[in-house]
Formats: structure tokens, C-alpha cells, sequence
């Protein structure tokens, strides 16, 4: 019910506030709200594998399968592979740039936006660049012509919510035609397949017409091979990759941007603190065109430390991600659990919790430009750990850093209205609006 109402990791939090570190928030799903259970669980060879929850929302569960397909991607995310697609996500970011330089000089000196749409226009191109070789031109036409956005979330909160459910019933809840947020979903489903699908045969008909593999994740795929078989992978896995790499990579960075930006945007001084930071590494004014080489902002500290502050306050992944004890049962955080019982540990609540960061519901960048700050990364997992963490935290904190450098050294942002930023949750926690002033320093 809660993740029908689209805040499940907030009703989870409230039971742990309530009841302890250890909650039964279904007949058989224990959540645990201790730093020390991330690794027990999430960890290398640990034994636990991802749950039910993941049946309908993930296209390989089997760790072996999975273990296959990541071998063959993992290219694609090295730093090689990143920094051999640098050029084309620097287009994309120059667009959005363009697309905002271009508004404050039609108006005045001054406009209001919601970056929110913006920055998903950024994630979702330069996702669709990446995994099929173009981006889908939300940023050229200044708008989500395909409905892709919607559809992403329709599917995001359905999902979340399906993968609660007893087995049984989610075959017949997703038809339910007495609350359209079933079928909305899974229309969002289809139409996020037949978008990725278009968007890999177009594709694929380049790749055999010029001979030139431009290297994204779509090359990788093409050209892999299965080492049992030495056959060349399926059409159909081939798109179901491409597609949970459109989910992966879009809302989750565009939301983590919003709400830097929503963050900052409402305090002066943090955005003083940034633009004296970027000024001193990029001296001068820069071209409206100007985006950064990421290893000229990697390093930054106080934009590392607003990121990671923005990301533990306001994690996008901020449930407890679901994964099954195995045979013989394990001890968690000092408490045996039986084989088969379902467990999570809610990155919300990690990265809330007082016996980790202090202060931890108070919004402190600083926390993480003091000597020894480095102490606070053990608890940090807004990409989550071991085999299953995320595998494009390095394509996300390129895509971040570069975007969010060129918008501070070029604009003066502010938020506008001071109202609280309204939140839904579907399995990633996203941003609602966020609406800003925006003027060329
Ligand atoms: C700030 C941005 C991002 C955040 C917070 C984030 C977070 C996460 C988390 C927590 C997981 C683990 C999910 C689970 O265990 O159920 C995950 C998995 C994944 N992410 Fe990300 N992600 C981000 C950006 C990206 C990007 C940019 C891409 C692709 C370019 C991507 C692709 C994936 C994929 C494919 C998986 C599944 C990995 C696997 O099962 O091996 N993510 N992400």
C-alpha cells in the first residue's frame, strides 16, 4: 500500500524510528537498519541473491547469466570506455547549456525553469547516446516527444509496487482495471520497449551499413560472444539490456542533479562556495558553449563534497534493496536469520542514522571536507556494494560533475517558490519539480 502511495522508503523509515534497528515489514521480509548489515549482505560471496521483488523489473536474475552479461558490458564503463564516449556526453551537456543561455538572453537577462525537465532531458540523451549510439533529441526539440519520461515512471512506481506482492496476485493486479495505476504501468512498460526497441534496430541497420563501430554499449554487445557457445547474444537480450540501462541511467543521475540544484539553489552560500571554487580552477568568463573535461572537475572538493552530501541526504535509491538469505541461514548484524527469509537494508535509513554521521538529518557539506572525512565513505552507499552495485556510478559521477560545474561557473541559480520539494517514490525516490531563477554571471 505504501509503495502504491509511492513512499515506501518513508514508511519504512517511520517503522525503524519506532521499532529498532530490525522491522518485519511483510510476513516474511526483515529490514535492517545497520550500517554494519550492507556489506553481510550486499558484499562479495556473501551468499545473498537478489529476491522475488526483481521477477518482473530485471531481465537477468540468475547470478551466472548475470555475472556473463556484466563481463561483456564492463568495457563500456572502464575508464577507457568512459573516456572514449567523454566527447559525445560534452555535446549533450553543451545542448542543455545552449538550451538555458539561450532562454536568459531572450528574457531580459533572467528566466524561470524547472530544471527538473531539464535535467531529465540531459539524463535520458545521454543515456540514449550511450546505449544506442544517439541520443532521442529531447534537448534539440526541447521536449519529451516520445512520452519516454512518463512511461519511465508510470513503470518505475508499478513495478516497485508489484514486486511487493504475492506471486499470484501480481498476474492478475496488473489488468486491474479499477485503479489505472496498474495498467498506466504497464503500458509505461510496453512503451519503453518498443522505444528501445526502434532505437536498437536503427542501430543496428548503421552498424551494417558504415564501417565504422562508433564504441558504446551497443558495440560491446554486438560483437560479444557466449563462451559456451561461441554464438553471438540474442536480438532479444541484446534489447532488454540496452532497455534496463535506460532505466538504470536516466532518472536516477537526473533526479541526483535536480536535487543538487534544488539544494544549492536555495542557499547562498554553498553556491558562493561553489562559484569560488570553480572561478579559482576556470579563471575568467567562460563561452556559453563552455563545458569542463571531467578530470579537470573530478577532484574539486567542495563540489565532491556537495554531491556526496546531496546524495547521502537525499539518496535516489533510498530503499532497502531486496535479496534472499541463503541456504543455512546467515548471521546479520549480530542476529541469525533463517534460510529463505527476505531481508533489505534501507539506504534512507543508513545514511540518516546519528551512529554513522552526525547530525545525519541536517544537510552539512562540510562533514566531508574535514581531514578525516575519508571514514565516512564506509557508510556511503548511494550505489550500493559487491556484485549487484551499480555499474554505471562512474558514467553518472562524469555525467554530474561536468553538467553541474558548467551551470554554476555560468549561472546564478535560485529557487523559486521556497515551498518543500515534493518527492515520489517509485523504485528510485524522484523530484517533482524544481522551478528557478536562472541569470548569467
Ligand atoms: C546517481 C545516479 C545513479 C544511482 C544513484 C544509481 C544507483 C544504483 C543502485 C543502488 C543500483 C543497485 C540496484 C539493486 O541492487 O537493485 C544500481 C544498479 C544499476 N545501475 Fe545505477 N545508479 C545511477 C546511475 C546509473 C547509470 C548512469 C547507469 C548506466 C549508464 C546505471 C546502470 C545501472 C545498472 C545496469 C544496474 C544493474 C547492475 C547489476 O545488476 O549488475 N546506473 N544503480
Amino acid at each position: 500500500m505504501q509503495c502504491r502511495r509511492g513512499r515506501r522508503s518513508q514508511a519504512v523509515s517511520e517503522l525503524h524510528q519506532r521499532y529498532g534497528d530490525f522491522v518485519r515489514i511483510s510476513p516474511n521480509h526483515i529490514s535492517i537498519a545497520d550500517a554494519k548489515a550492507v556489506q553481510q549482505i550486499y558484499g562479495h560471496k556473501t551468499g545473498f541473491l537478489k529476491g522475488p521483488f526483481y521477477e518482473d523489473m530485471l531481465p537477468r536474475l540468475d547470478p551466472k547469466l548475470h555475472q556473463r552479461k556484466k563481463k561483456i558490458v564492463s568495457p563500456a564503463f572502464s575508464a577507457r570506455g568512459l573516456q572514449d564516449f567523454e566527447p559525445h556526453m560534452s555535446r549533450d551537456i553543451r545542448k542543455l547549456i545552449d538550451l538555458m543561455d539561450e532562454r536568459v538572453r531572450t528574457s531580459n537577462g533572467a528566466t524561470r525553469l524547472d530544471f527538473n525537465e531539464y535535467s531529465n532531458f540531459l539524463a535520458f540523451d545521454a543515456i540514449g547516446d550511450f546505449a544506442f549510439g544517439e541520443s532521442f533529441g529531447f534537448l534539440d526539440r526541447g521536449e519529451d516527444y516520445l512520452n519516454l519520461i512518463d512511461a519511465v515512471d508510470a513503470r518505475g512506481e508499478a513495478l516497485n509496487a508489484l514486486g511487493h506482492l504475492p506471486r499470484v496476485v501480481r498476474k492478475f493486479i496488473k489488468k486491474f482495471p479499477l485503479d489505472p495505476f496498474w495498467p498506466q504501468g504497464m503500458r509505461g512498460t510496453q512503451a519503453l520497449s518498443a522505444i528501445g526497441t526502434k532505437a536498437y534496430f536503427k542501430r543496428r541497420d548503421q552498424v551494417t551499413t558504415t564501417s565504422t563501430l562508433r564504441k558504446d554499449l551497443l558495440s560491446f554487445l554486438f560483437n560479444a560472444k557466449d563462451p559456451d557457445t561461441g554464438r553471438t547474444l540474442e536480438e532479444k537480450e541484446i534489447i532488454a539490456e540496452s532497455i534496463s540501462f535506460i532505466v538504470g541511467g536516466s532518472d536516477t543521475t537526473s533526479t541526483t542533479m535536480t536535487n543538487v540544484v534544488d539544494i544549492v539553489s536555495r542557499d547562498e552560500a554553498i553556491q558562493r562556495h561553489l562559484q569560488e571554487e570553480l572561478d579559482g580552477a576556470f579563471p575568467g568568463e567562460m563561452a556559453a558553449y563552455w563545458v569542463p573535461d571531467f578530470k579537470a572537475v573530478e577532484n574539486l572538493p567542495a563540489l565532491n563534497a556537495v554531491v556526496r552530501e546531496t546524495m547521502r541526504f537525499r539518496p535516489t535509491s533510498a530503499t532497502g534493496l531486496e535479496r534472499v538469505t541463503p541456504k543455512g541461514g546467515k548471521v546479520v548484524a549480530g542476529r541469525f536469520l533463517p534460510e529463505g527469509t527476505l531481508v533489505s537494508v534501507p539506504t534512507f535509513n543508513v545514511h540518516h542514522n546519528s551512529r554513522e554521521f552526525e547530525d545525519a538529518d541536517t544537510f552539512n557539506y562540510e562533514r566531508w571536507l574535514v581531514e578525516d572525512s575519508g571514514k565516512l565513505l564506509e557508510s556511503f552507499v548511494p550505489f550500493s556494494v559487491g556484485p549487484r552495485a551499480c555499474i554505471g556510478r562512474n558514467f553518472a559521477w562524469m555525467e554530474m560533475f561536468k553538467t553541474l560545474a558548467a551551470l554554476f561557473k555560468l549561472f546564478h541559480i535560485e529557487r523559486v517558490p521556497l515551498g518543500d520539494t515534493q518527492l515520489r517514490e517509485g523504485f528510485f525516490v524522484k523530484t517533482k519539480e524544481c522551478h528557478v531563477t536562472l541569470r548569467r554571471r
